[in-house]
């Protein structure tokens, strides 16, 4: 597999589904989920090698209206839309039944030291259905780590919810990371 390298490297404008379906691998079987949000690529790499890993299943998270392909012009929407705490909407209307999933993969870029707004909106509206589960977030980052991801996965989770130790990576070390995120992937497991 080819893995995108950096800032915005895999962009064709919009998030990574503008040209193509939006990814959903659903089976009655699986018991760990990965919920990811990826603008340029970089994150959805890390979600397919997740779930290929643990047997996962993977649901992409897609925004009613997609940011540009400007990485720019995508900073100053996110800016705003934070600076309003206005998230934007998604299209979840084909989310699966969460009570299947003993464990929740979070995957999203770091925004602004923080998670990007689409995993926001998600956790803002679909928060509570992570009760009595486990939850560990991964994500990619320009250089300056997680941010505050941890602090915000506890805030809109329900008490119940067992927030997981995280992972985030730079995105240029994406390619030569595949050994330690693997790692932090079993290990997560061995939570359960
Ligand atoms: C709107 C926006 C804000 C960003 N803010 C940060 C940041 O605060 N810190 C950081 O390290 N990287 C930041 N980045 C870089 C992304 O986190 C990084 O390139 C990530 O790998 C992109 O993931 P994706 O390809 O899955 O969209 C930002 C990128 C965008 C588009």
């Amino acid at each position: 597999m080819t893995l995108p390298k950096g800032r915005g490297a895999r962009s064709d404008g919009a998030d990574t589904n503008q040209n193509q379906m939006p990814v959903r691998r659903l089976t009655p079987a699986a018991t760990t989920l990965v919920i990811y949000f990826s603008r340029s690529g970089n994150t959805e790499a890390q979600a397919q090698l997740a779930a290929q890993t643990l047997g996962a299943d993977e649901y992409e998270l897609v925004v009613q209206n997609p940011y540009p392909a400007n990485y720019a012009a995508s900073v100053s929407r996110a800016t705003a839309e934070r600076e309003a705490a206005t998230w934007p909407e998604l299209r979840l209307t084909d989310l699966p039944d969460l009570r299947q999933y003993q464990l929740i993969l979070l995957g999203h870029p770091i925004w602004a030291m923080t998670p990007a707004n689409p995993m926001r909106r998600f956790l803002q509206v679909a928060g509570s259905q992570l009760a009595n589960k486990a939850v560990a977030s991964f994500s990619t980052n320009a250089g300056y780590g997680a941010g505050d991801t941890q602090t915000v996965l506890q805030r809109l989770t329900p008490n119940s919810t067992q927030i997981l130790p995280n992972y985030t990576i730079h995105d240029i070390n994406l390619e030569n990371t595949t050994g330690a995120f693997k790692h932090w992937l079993q290990q997560t497991k061995e939570f359960l």
